[in-house]
């Protein structure tokens, strides 16, 4: 149990925040967590399952913090940091866990105070619930925590706000901000919303009723309608500022997906056995490196086979 900072403010109190604050005090990883939420019936459930200290204003939450961290839809970001910025104290870092970094960082630095370190990242770790209820503590437990450090951040506060999140659990990679949008659109965006767009087909298709849809919903379907069930907000702010590469990837997509929609109507069953024989390769790739927490191995290390 070692305290990586005496005071830790949480803006935003959903999710990822009240893992946060679940995952610091199972590790006694902070003095004081102190947090605001713009609604005040989250900051009245907040207070009601003891998340943190709860106050009613931003600035009250993050006057005297060491750390400071922007947990709202990624759209909000920059507002909120222009809103803080006047309260920070001097030497105080405020880091972020937006799922886009590139628009983030835009929004949030130009607010950033003269004396104060800006550490954004990213937890590769979620789920589909939201709010202050839907956090636990092993939420990020042997998942990536990716830091994007800006041009002249601070090395020693890079440094402290890691240890934070192997403290939380998490294993850390730094990266370069678009490339993280790029990765981030490949493995997480659009995965997101080709799941919302299933779901929404099976709902349009009105030859197949709602009801045999949840009857007979096989597991991958169940998957893309855990997805599919993701915040909208979050979500939309996602796709509005990871524009460039989302689009770049649901492009290539279309483009695999009309290859095997040819292979389909030809009856080309060579294309479709390489295709899905290429594919079944990466996803053993990702189960040997234990990447995939469904897989019985994982975070166990190679697998024989
Ligand atoms: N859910 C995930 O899977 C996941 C994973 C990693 C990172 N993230 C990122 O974490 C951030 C938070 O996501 P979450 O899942 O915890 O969301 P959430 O919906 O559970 O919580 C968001 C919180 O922000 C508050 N909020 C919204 N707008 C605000 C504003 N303008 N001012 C103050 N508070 C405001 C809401 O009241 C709520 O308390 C997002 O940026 C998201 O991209 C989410
Ligand atoms: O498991 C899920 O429900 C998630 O969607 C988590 C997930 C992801 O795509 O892996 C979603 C968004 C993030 O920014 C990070 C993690």
């Amino acid at each position: 149990m070692t305290v990586i900072y005496d005071r830790v403010a949480l803006i935003g109190l959903g999710l990822i925040a009240s893992s946060m604050a679940l995952a610091m005090q199972r590790g006694g990883l902070a003095g004081t967590i102190t947090g605001y939420a713009r609604s005040a019936e989250t900051r009245a459930t907040a207070r009601e399952i003891g998340l943190c200290e709860v106050f009613d204003s931003a600035a009250e939450a993050v006057a005297d913090a060491d750390l400071v961290v922007l947990c709202v839809p990624v759209g909000a970001m920059g507002d909120v940091m222009a809103q803080i910025a006047p309260a920070l104290k001097p030497g105080a870092t405020v880091s972020d866990v937006g799922s886009v970094k590139r628009a983030v960082i835009d929004a949030v630095a130009l607010h950033v105070p003269e004396g104060v370190h800006f550490v954004p990242a990213h937890p590769l770790a979620g789920t589909e619930q939201s709010g202050p209820r839907a956090g636990f503590a092993s939420l990020f437990d042997n998942r990536w925590c990716i830091v994007v450090p800006t041009e002249g951040t601070d090395r020693a506060a890079v440094d402290r706000l890691s240890d934070l999140w192997r403290g939380m659990g998490a294993n850390l990679d730094e990266m370069d901000a678009d490339h993280h949008d790029l990765v981030l659109a490949v493995t997480s965006h659009t995965p997101h919303l080709i799941a919302y767009t299933m779901v929404g087909v099976a709902d349009d298709l009105r030859r197949v009723t709602d009801s045999e849809v949840i009857k007979y919903s096989a597991a991958g379907f169940r998957d893309f309608t855990r997805i599919a069930a993701s915040d909208p907000t979050m979500w939309r702010d996602v796709f509005l500022t990871n524009k460039d590469a989302t689009l770049e990837i649901l492009g290539r997509f279309t483009e695999e997906l009309f290859a095997l929609q040819r292979a389909i109507r030809t009856g080309d069953g060579d294309h479709l056995h390489a295709y899905f024989t290429r594919t079944r390769a990466i996803r053993r790739g990702i189960i040997d490196a234990g990447q995939d927490t469904d897989a019985p191995n994982f975070g166990r290390g190679p697998v024989q086979r």
